[in-house]
């Protein structure tokens, strides 16, 4: 099964322009993007990046065996469009050693690069599944990573797409399963979800490192938990 990665490499993450320069974001973007290409080669299958602009493999600092099944594909098109390109049935799309994007109709994952919770073992819950269609959904309606099966479904990302992907798979007719998973239903959008990080990141976790070498630490001094920089706790 094919596993792609869609990557926004020109301005990641801008919901957390409050908290990081432009330069920690791609940092911080990168880590994350890492760690779901290691989790994934972990899994035994081999990640495409669908990326927005060209990407070298070598500066995302992966494990040897982890940039040997490494593959990038560069795409342009909105988020939407250069998935449905890797899709069974899809029109495809070539990565940089000429694969396309399904002449076949084998399944296809997409997994997104802000999923920096993401292991092996949540990933196997999702790519092990049967169903036409499985997903795993975000929390506050999007769709963090699914499984596609079946030829005639189609992704519409954005606002509530967990619910739009549940009547998509409706009404071409695929059944779906919904992969309940803490891990992969954490992406790391806000500020507040840097948390989660702090608190459930593996210590070989390049987002956690890159966390705290920003000086990013859990801080629960007014009861509720959430994040500070050590510069802001040293000013107060
Ligand atoms: N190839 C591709 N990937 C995208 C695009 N937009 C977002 N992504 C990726 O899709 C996943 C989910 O993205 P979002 O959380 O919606 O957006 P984001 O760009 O990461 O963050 P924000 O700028 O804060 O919205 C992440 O892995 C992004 O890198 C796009 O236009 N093309
Ligand atoms: C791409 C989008 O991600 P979110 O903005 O919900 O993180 C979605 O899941 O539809």
């Amino acid at each position: 099964m094919r596993v792609v990665v869609p990557f926004a490499a020109e301005t990641p993450k801008t919901r957390l322009e409050s908290v990081f320069s432009p330069d920690e974001r791609s940092r911080f973007a990168s880590a994350m993007l890492a760690d779901v290409l290691r989790a994934i080669a972990e899994t035994g299958h081999k990640p495409t990046v669908v990326s927005t602009a060209p990407l070298a493999v070598a500066d995302l600092e992966l494990p040897e065996a982890v940039a040997a099944v490494t593959s990038v594909a560069v795409d342009e098109r909105p988020l939407t469009d250069a998935v449905n390109a890797w899709l069974p049935g899809g029109d495809g799309a070539a990565d940089e050693s000429g694969a396309t994007g399904d002449p076949d109709h084998d399944p296809v994952a997409v997994v997104m690069a802000d999923l920096a919770l993401a292991t092996p073992d949540a990933l196997e819950g999702l790519l092990t599944t049967a169903a036409d269609v499985a997903i795993a959904p975000g929390r506050g309606g999007g769709t963090n990573a699914l499984v596609v099966r079946h030829p005639a479904f189609r992704v519409d990302y954005h606002g509530t797409s967990y619910l739009d992907h549940c009547e998509i798979a409706r009404s071409v007719g695929a059944d779906l399963e919904t992969v309940d998973s803490f891990r992969l239903g954490t992406d790391i959008d806000e500020p507040a979800d840097l948390v989660e990080v702090l608190v459930h990141g593996r210590t070989s976790d390049r987002a956690l490192a890159r966390l705290r070498e920003f000086g990013f630490a859990l801080d629960d001094r007014d009861g509720r938990v959430g994040v500070a920089r050590e510069t802001d706790r040293a000013s107060e």
